[in-house]
């Protein structure tokens, strides 16, 4: 893979460079609630730009249908991108028609616009090969050069990821780069014992991801919305709890496996429960109760990992010389269940060992609960990925095909 440090000891002053950024940020209205995507792609950015190239930066925000639509405009993101670079950044209000050839045309050396968002056409995701090769073509007349750096959607065979960068000279930017080194470390070689922490709620996503973790980590702590099919595959009631039915044959083959190779897959041994979901919005004190994992009560819902657990979790964590984890313990949004979360991120930074974040909900929730990359309380995280689902793939073995169109 070429990284742009060769693009830029060739020279870039006065091309024009189409940077694929990730900037799928999470928004309230037009408010960013964590901007951490943008920032993300800051060094890249800056770089092209103080070498005098004219960067057109271009992402997707959501999942719109293929066709324009207000609530997913990139136009706050532009705007953030801008504060942070302390520059005017220039944005252009469609993806290949005319606003985005003029915007581009305006540019001078060194200055940065960005485009409207790449899923407001249907040919950035189109599973036809066609369509998506006349969208990246269309893309490609607005650069002599392309630079991948969205790291969170390199598992996405869509135009602007994998069809474009085979039209243009192609490298990868300091962000691929950096995410890839960090979890080549996860995949080759790894310093153990090797603790993976799972949860979250996407628990038919992260199957796959577990399948292989068995044969690789040492130990799997389970928590979030995924321990409840876990427990419920071990015969225990989980109540009303978030559950995939589908899954549990899976899930049982998971635990005989495991007890099998000697990884340890650890699950709760107690958790918070309540008779509702909490409304994450008001985020008014709820009434919930701890039980015994094997004592939920019919009518009620675990949103959290009890104490007892938090406390396993951590010394689950204490000795390992390698921690991934993806996906939070519990309900994290609302106060009463971010407690689980919280004891997890306070673990990994307390680890002596190589800590890895991954996950876009999981990389909000620490920084919305006042963790960072140099957290406070004396240590830190040592890599926070910006991709969630890149990730999990990533460390499944797959080919990403953001990453493989970058090689060729
Ligand atoms: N016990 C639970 N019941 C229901 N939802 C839960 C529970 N525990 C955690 N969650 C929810 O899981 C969500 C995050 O799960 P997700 O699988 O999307 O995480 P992620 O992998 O970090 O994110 P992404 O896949 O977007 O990168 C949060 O919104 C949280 O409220
Ligand atoms: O949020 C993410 O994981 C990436 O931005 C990819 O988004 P997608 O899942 O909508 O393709």
């Amino acid at each position: 893979m070429k990284t742009i440090d060769e693009l830029l000891a060739d020279g870039v002053a006065g091309k024009r460079v189409f940077v694929r950024a990730d900037l799928n940020v999470p928004l309230d209205g037009t408010t960013i609630t964590d901007d951490g995507r943008i920032r993300a792609v800051l060094p890249t950015v800056k770089a092209l730009a103080e070498a005098g190239a004219r960067v057109v930066v271009a992402s997707h925000l959501g999942r719109p249908k293929g066709a324009p639509d207000p609530a997913f405009s990139l136009a706050p993101a532009a705007a953030r991108l801008g504060e942070l670079l302390g520059a005017d950044v220039t944005f252009a209000t469609d993806t290949v028609g005319e606003s985005a050839t003029s915007t581009v045309a305006g540019l001078a050396d060194g200055q940065v616009a960005v485009i409207e968002n790449l899923r407001f056409n249907a040919g950035e995701t189109s599973k036809d090969d066609a369509e998506r090769d006349a969208f990246a073509g269309q893309l490609a007349a607005l650069a002599d050069v392309y630079v991948g750096d969205g790291f969170g959607a390199v598992h996405r065979k869509h135009a602007s990821v994998f069809d474009l960068p085979k039209k243009l000279p192609h490298y990868a930017g300091y962000l691929i780069a950096t995410e890839v080194g960090v979890l080549k470390k996860l995949t080759e070689d790894v310093k153990r014992p090797y603790v993976v922490a799972l949860g979250g709620a996407k628990v038919s996503d992260k199957l796959a991801v577990i399948d292989q973790l068995l044969g690789k980590a040492d130990r799997l702590l389970i928590g979030g919305g995924m321990a409840y099919t876990f427990l419920k595959a071990k015969g225990h009631e989980v109540g009303i709890s978030l559950l995939q039915e589908d899954q549990i044959p899976a899930v049982k083959e998971y635990l005989e496996r495991a007890e099998k190779n000697g990884v340890e897959l650890v699950l709760p041994v107690d958790v918070l429960v309540s008779p509702e979901f909490p409304d994450l919005k008001a985020k008014a004190p709820t009434h919930f109760t701890t039980v015994a994992a094997d004592a939920i009560p019919a009518d009620q819902e675990g949103l959290d990992i009890g104490p007892e657990t938090r406390k396993l979790y951590a010394s689950k964590l204490a000795d390992a010389a390698t921690v991934f984890w993806n996906g939070p313990m519990g309900v994290f949004e609302h106060p009463d269940y971010a407690e689980g979360t919280k004891a997890v991120a306070q673990a990994l930074i307390d680890s002596p060992g190589f800590t890895v974040v991954g996950g876009g909900d999981s990389a909000a929730a620490v920084r919305t609960l006042g963790f960072d990359e140099k957290a406070s309380s004396g240590g830190k995280f040592d890599h926070i990925s910006t991709g969630g689902g890149a990730s999990l793939e990533y460390l499944e073995g797959k080919t990403l095909p953001g990453l493989a169109a970058l090689e060729d």
